[in-house]
């Protein structure tokens, strides 16, 4: 069939101002949109871009304090700096590729350079309000969605030195967004890691840190579970800390000029490298680099001129030199953790000893498992050509789409009729459905063996691809969707055990989800409203008026297709298992699948109202509880 014939003609040509290209493509400048029920979500970035700008102030010496606070998703930052130049005030956040990072002297090894952070946010805004305070003066600018709405005339101000900006993300482009405290407060302490020295004050909690890098792997790990005590280095421009911990997996922390790259790059890669390289030479033993990297904790921060990062996002460092004429960075890292590792195990030889064990219990553990693994993975293998426990999609995170990664969901389910529902309604595209049998093994306690030798943890182990880390990862979110009654709860509990203690990345990394369902229906002849608590039924009653038909959905399996189809559309409720930093997995797991202690128990009866006139709501909302306190 021949395609239709548009015109190409010159009016098929246009020029998008600044604005309008940044609303219609907000991905090339924020990265994904989300809700901010993700991490990485949009509108985080945004305050980053913001906080960023505050940062680089702080780095060039000016200002020791930054304010932030975030109400009724309003955002406001205040720092103390040099304050933009009041006459360029309105270019700085309206113009773009505007800025004094470019190579004017008044910023170095800064981590913007773009010139279009805080354009990207004025434009993606409903509201947005630059101060500008200078030696007495002052200048301020209000926008709406990017467009200039109130230009105030420049007047005496009491004020200290420095920019206050504020500012309301746009809800027709972040939709239903809401802010998760918890998220900032990562990067927050990340930016008080970086920046020792400097005080960071958000809605009334002071982030604040002496000892950087060191201090950031403490706040990372549990005191006990470490095998020797952190190793700090630290260099011009380059710190590096470092210590192995009892998790399975390793875990790793980079930054450049004050970024966290998640997605590390090459300084991150040759940290890896060197350690190895080191430890090897140091031993004078060629071990296997995953016996030398097997539970390690580390971070590296670098500072350099001019960091090549692959998109505005900054979340990965491309490659780069150390400085206009500096070795390139691979080799400066390199060199670095070749000469003070090396030195400080030479000077600590309790440390070397301790981690020549860590190194040889890894060795044998790894041999322990070799001939297992290979069974296992055969057999599985085999099981994968028609994995019954898995419904695929078409598409996986592991893929591109455009230089994207695509948006996959493997759903874990219970029970027949509930992966029937979901199979039956999702989006085959980029929703997977993965059904357990029962309930799955209690793993507390046990070691990584069982993940092999379990068929039901080898074959999601398989159906994830994280046998080898998180790179190669098919789904981006992995939503555990089991009844909300005390089953469901308890293969949530079970769910959540196997992942913390094997996979604590992938925890980490924000790909674990709970599946909320509707506890109601409300309904009348002309509207249907799903209720996911008590307070929406009342609320939906009330709406509805009169005497609406209201049903009470006790499990998965009972919802029709079609109903689950609302529920993992668009308008999906995911509530994202957070692990808080300063939480010991280990400590964690201890408390809720370990041994009865007298704590448990009476946490238990605190928040378990298991009595005979149990009410049904009341039931949900106690077990509600105890799930969220694994959402840590
Ligand atoms: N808090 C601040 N204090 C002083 N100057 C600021 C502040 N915020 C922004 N500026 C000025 O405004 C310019 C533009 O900022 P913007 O965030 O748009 O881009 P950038 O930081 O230069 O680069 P990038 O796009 O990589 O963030 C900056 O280069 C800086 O000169």
């Amino acid at each position: 069939m021949a395609k239709t014939k548009t015109e190409y003609t010159e009016d098929s040509i246009r020029s998008l101002d600044w604005r309008e290209h940044i609303r219609l493509r907000p991905g090339m400048y924020i990265g994904k949109l989300g809700d901010g029920s993700g991490q990485d979500d949009g509108i985080y970035v945004l305050v980053k871009e913001i906080i960023d700008n505050s940062i680089d102030e702080h780095m060039m010496g000016n200002g020791n304090v930054i304010d932030i606070s975030i109400s009724d998703n309003k955002v406001e930052v205040r720092d103390y700096g040099r304050g933009i130049p009041l006459g360029k005030v309105i270019d700085c956040v309206s113009k773009i590729n505007t800025g004094g990072k470019y190579d004017s002297g008044a910023f170095q090894k800064s981590v913007g350079l773009n010139g279009v952070g805080t354009k990207a946010v004025n434009a993606l805004s409903s509201y947005f309000r630059v101060q500008s305070i200078r030696d007495g003066r002052t200048k301020v600018a209000e926008f709406e969605k990017g467009v200039l709405i109130n230009d105030h005339k420049e007047t005496k101000c009491d004020q200290k030195n420095g920019t206050l900006m504020s500012f309301i993300p746009d809800d027709t482009i972040f939709k239903h967004f809401r802010f998760i405290p918890e998220y900032l407060e990562d990067q927050l302490w990340n930016y008080a890691f970086l920046n020792a020295g400097l005080t960071i004050n958000y809605n009334g909690k002071k982030y604040y840190s002496q000892n950087g890098l060191l201090d950031l792997l403490k706040r990372k790990t549990d005191e006990e579970s470490l095998r020797y005590p952190i190793i700090h280095l630290k260099g011009h421009d380059i710190e590096i800390a470092l210590t192995h911990a009892n998790q399975y997996g390793e875990e790793y922390y980079s930054f450049v000029n004050g970024q966290y790259t998640t997605q590390g790059g090459t300084h991150l890669a040759a940290l890896k490298e060197a350690v190895v390289k080191t430890v090897r030479e140091f031993f004078k033993k060629d071990f296997d680099a995953s016996d030398i990297r097997a539970s390690i904790v580390g971070a590296i921060a670098v500072r350099v001129q001019e960091p090549v990062f692959e998109s505005q996002t900054k979340t990965k460092l491309g490659s780069i030199n150390a400085g206009p004429d500096g070795p390139a960075i691979r080799t400066w890292v390199n060199e670095f953790v070749k000469k003070e590792l090396d030195n400080y195990l030479h000077k600590n030889s309790a440390v070397a000893d301790a981690l020549l064990k860590r190194i040889l219990q890894s060795e044998r553990e790894r041999k322990d498992i070799a001939g297992i693994k290979k069974l296992a993975n055969e057999r599985a293998k085999k099981a994968n050509l028609h994995n019954k426990k898995l419904r695929d999609c078409r598409f996986h995170f592991d893929e591109l789409n455009n230089e994207k990664r695509h948006d996959s969901t493997l759903f874990i389910t219970e029970g027949d009729s509930a992966s029937g529902s979901i199979t039956k309604s999702r989006n085959v595209e980029l929703q997977a459905v993965f059904s357990l049998r029962g309930k799955p093994l209690n793993c507390f306690g046990l070691t990584k063996k069982i993940v092999y030798e379990n068929e039901e943890f080898n074959l999601l182990q398989h159906a994830l691809n994280i046998e080898d880390g998180l790179e190669n990862l098919r789904y981006n979110r992995i939503v555990i969707a089991t009844d909300a009654d005390v089953d469901g709860m308890h293969i949530r509990l079970l769910m959540l055990t196997f992942f913390l203690q094997f996979f604590p990345d992938l925890v980490r990394n924000g790909h674990l989800f709970i599946l909320e369902t509707p506890l109601f229906r409300v309904r009348n002849k002309k509207e249907t409203i799903y209720c996911y608590s008590e307070e929406e039924k009342r609320a939906a009653i009330k709406k509805l008026g009169g005497k609406p038909e209201i049903t009470r959905f006790k499990g998965l399996g009972e919802i029709s297709p079609d109903e689950f189809g609302a529920f993992i559309g668009e308008d999906i409720r995911l509530e994202p298992i957070l692990l808080q930093k300063e939480t010991s997995i280990q400590k964690l797991l201890n408390y809720y699948m370990g041994k009865n202690t007298p704590e448990r128990q009476q946490f238990i009866i605190e928040n378990l109202k298991v009595e005979k006139d149990l009410v049904e709501s009341d039931e949900k909302d106690a077990l509600r509880k105890e799930a969220s306190v694994m959402e840590i």
